[in-house]
């Protein structure tokens, strides 16, 4: 009986940053349900949210976004977090088009703990991160002490280095 107790392993819970953009339909509703269905999820705790940024579109002509960030916990590898990310978009009705395009929901895995993930489906940090105001405005709010394993800066450094006007509260 002792055997079996102390070979049982209990899965930790990694901390992990995600950012959340919509801009078609009532994106501050999506973005509300979106937390929403997360933390209803057994192996996700929802730990802090930022507030909603209303910031200006990279990349093709399309409407204003509205960007946010999160902290979760989770008992999930980062692959499982990327497939239930995935699968919450889908849910909230995202349909792939052009590359950057007009969405109702992006979930974009951005930090998992210190990890450095160089896959073909996966990589953690974001790659795009450290160049993206709408991540790094409202990350800051909420983590600004966490260090980028790529760079060993923190957000709060990162975000002094790009250009934050499209950001706006
Ligand atoms: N850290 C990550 N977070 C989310 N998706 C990732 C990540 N790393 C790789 N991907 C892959 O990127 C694919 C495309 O993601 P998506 O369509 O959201 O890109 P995008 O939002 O248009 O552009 P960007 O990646 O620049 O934000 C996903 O299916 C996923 O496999
Ligand atoms: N302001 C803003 N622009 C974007 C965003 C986004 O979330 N916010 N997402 C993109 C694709 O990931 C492309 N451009």
């Amino acid at each position: 009986m002792s055997d079996r107790i102390s070979s049982f392993v209990i899965p930790r819970f990694y901390q992990t940053a995600i950012a959340l953009g919509s801009n078609l339909g009532d994106s501050a509703e999506t973005l509300e349900k979106a937390l929403q269905t997360l933390d209803h999820i057994p192996e996700i705790r929802v730990k802090r949210r930022s507030s909603w940024y209303k910031t200006a579109p990279i990349g093709p002509a399309q409407p204003d976004y509205l960007n946010a960030c999160a902290l979760l916990e989770v008992q999930l590898t980062p692959y499982q977090l990327l497939q239930t990310l995935l699968n919450v978009e889908n849910q909230f009705g995202r349909v792939r088009q052009e590359r950057w395009g007009p969405r109702t929901l992006d979930l974009d895995l951005i930090l998992f703990e210190d990890f450095i993930l160089e896959t073909p489906d996966l990589q953690v940090p974001h790659p795009r991160m450290s160049e993206r105001a709408f991540v790094l405005v409202p990350l800051a709010e909420i983590a600004p002490h966490w260090i980028d394993p790529i760079s060993g800066k923190t957000i709060a450094e990162l975000l002094e280095q790009v250009e934050r006007s499209g950001a706006v509260t």
